[in-house]
Formats: C-alpha cells, sequence, structure tokens
C-alpha cells in the first residue's frame, strides 16, 4: 500500500493544526507521529484514515497499484485508538467471533493462536465490561495487528498497559508488522522505538 499527501492540511474552524504536508508512506515501512498533547496526532491518523476530510490538500491510496476510494478505505485498514470503544456488553470471545465474522484474520492466525496469543484464555467467557483497562488495550491491540488489512494505525498503543503489556504490544507489533504499513501515534518513545520513519507534527503547524 502507498499513502501520498500532497499538501495536505486540516483545521477546526479558523485554526489549522497541521498545513503543508508532503509525504509518502509505504508498505514494509513502519511510521511514527510525534508531537506533545493537543499538537494534532490523532487529528492526522484520522484524516489517514479517511475519517476526517483534509481541509486542504489531497490524500491517494493504492494498493496492488490499484486505487483506493476514500469511502472504501475502512476495508484495508485497522486501527486501535483511545476513542475506538469494544462492545462491552459481549464476552471476549462474542467480541472476537464478532470481528472476525467481518474481518479476515492475518495469515498464520485463527482463533486458537489468537486466543494464545492475546493471553486472555482465563476471561474468554466475561463481558468485556468487566475488563480493566489495561485488558481491554491488549484486546484492541490484538484485534487491530490480527487482522488481515495491510494499513494498521495504531494511536497511544501502550495507553493503559504495565511493563509486562508493554513488552507483550512490542512481541505483537514485531510478530504482526512485517509486510504491511503500520503508523503509530505517540510521545512515548517505548511504543514507538521499532519505527523505521518519524514525522513530527510541530513541523507542520504554519
Ligand atoms: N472535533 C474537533 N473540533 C475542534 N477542535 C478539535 C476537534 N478535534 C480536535 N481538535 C483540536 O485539535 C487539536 C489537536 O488535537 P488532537 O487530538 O489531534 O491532538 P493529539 O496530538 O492527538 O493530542 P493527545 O496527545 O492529547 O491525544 C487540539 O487543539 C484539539 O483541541
Amino acid at each position: 500500500m502507498v499513502i501520498s499527501l500532497e499538501d495536505i492540511g486540516r483545521r477546526f474552524n479558523r485554526e489549522w493544526v497541521f498545513r503543508h504536508i508532503d509525504y509518502q508512506f509505504q508498505t514494509g515501512q513502519s511510521y511514527a507521529v510525534l508531537g506533545p498533547n493537543g499538537s494534532g496526532k490523532s487529528t492526522f491518523l484520522q484524516v489517514i484514515a479517511a475519517s476526517l476530510i483534509p481541509s486542504a490538500g489531497h490524500i491517494r491510496y493504492m494498493a496492488a497499484e490499484k486505487k483506493i476510494e476514500p469511502d472504501s478505505l475502512y476495508q484495508h485498514l485497522s486501527l486501535a485508538a483511545p476513542y475506538m470503544e469494544l462492545i462491552e456488553e459481549f464476552t471476549l470471545i462474542e467480541q472476537i467471533r464478532f470481528h472476525f465474522a467481518l474481518r479476515n484474520y492475518l495469515t498464520g492466525f485463527d482463533e486458537e493462536a489468537f486466543l494464545e496469543l492475546l493471553g486472555l484464555r482465563h476471561a474468554k467467557d466475561r463481558q468485556i465490561r468487566h475488563f480493566s483497562s489495561g485488558m481491554k488495550q491488549r484486546v484492541k491491540l490484538a484485534l487491530a495487528c490480527c487482522s488481515d488489512a495491510p494499513l494498521v494505525l495504531l494511536d497511544e498503543p501502550t495507553s493503559n498497559l504495565d511493563k509486562q503489556g508493554v513488552d507483550w504490544y512490542l512481541n505483537l507489533v514485531t510478530e504482526t508488522r512485517a509486510t504491511r504499513l503500520v503508523i503509530v501515534c505517540s510521545n512515548q518513545e517505548k511504543e514507538y522505538g521499532f519505527c523505521e520513519q518519524v514525522i513530527n507534527i510541530i513541523d507542520y503547524k504554519l
């Protein structure tokens, strides 16, 4: 997959969050989008995900040499973000089965391998609403990384994770990021150290 940004910007009312970004994202590379709180990382990720329209410029998506329209980009991406909710009424196994009824597993995964990797087998019949925030974060990350999508977007991936959870996340990404395009929004080195490319959103303020 290739994502090309041509002079894109996004503003809310009169205030530009970022402007004049020319950039190209390519499969096989991982990218970190950095910046302090409120600098615009999540806004940028939502523009990449085509859930927010850029206020200026153009964004183009290509996969397997075919153009993808922004309206159908959702079929090619998976996302884990603080503003993305799990279905609290479902048990874990219901959540997993619901998700993978709509998306395919990444090659090499099935329900058994997914449960093994998630490490929450003991809680598979517990409702998500009774999960701790760290357990929910693990579920979100595993669903995003183990879905068969060429584009993986991770916003603040280690929020609510303890040291063991951070190590688990780093293993998950290492196991699943080959041959995909991964974009991580972060302000913590521990969660993006594996990224080959870095974008500082504060470089695009004016
Ligand atoms: N829907 C919206 N309407 C108006 N302003 C918004 C909206 N969404 C975000 N903003 C503003 O855009 C700016 C960037 O916010 P954003 O959430 O993208 O930052 P961030 O870098 O992801 O922050 P954090 O690290 O705290 O998550 C902030 O000033 C925020 O108030």
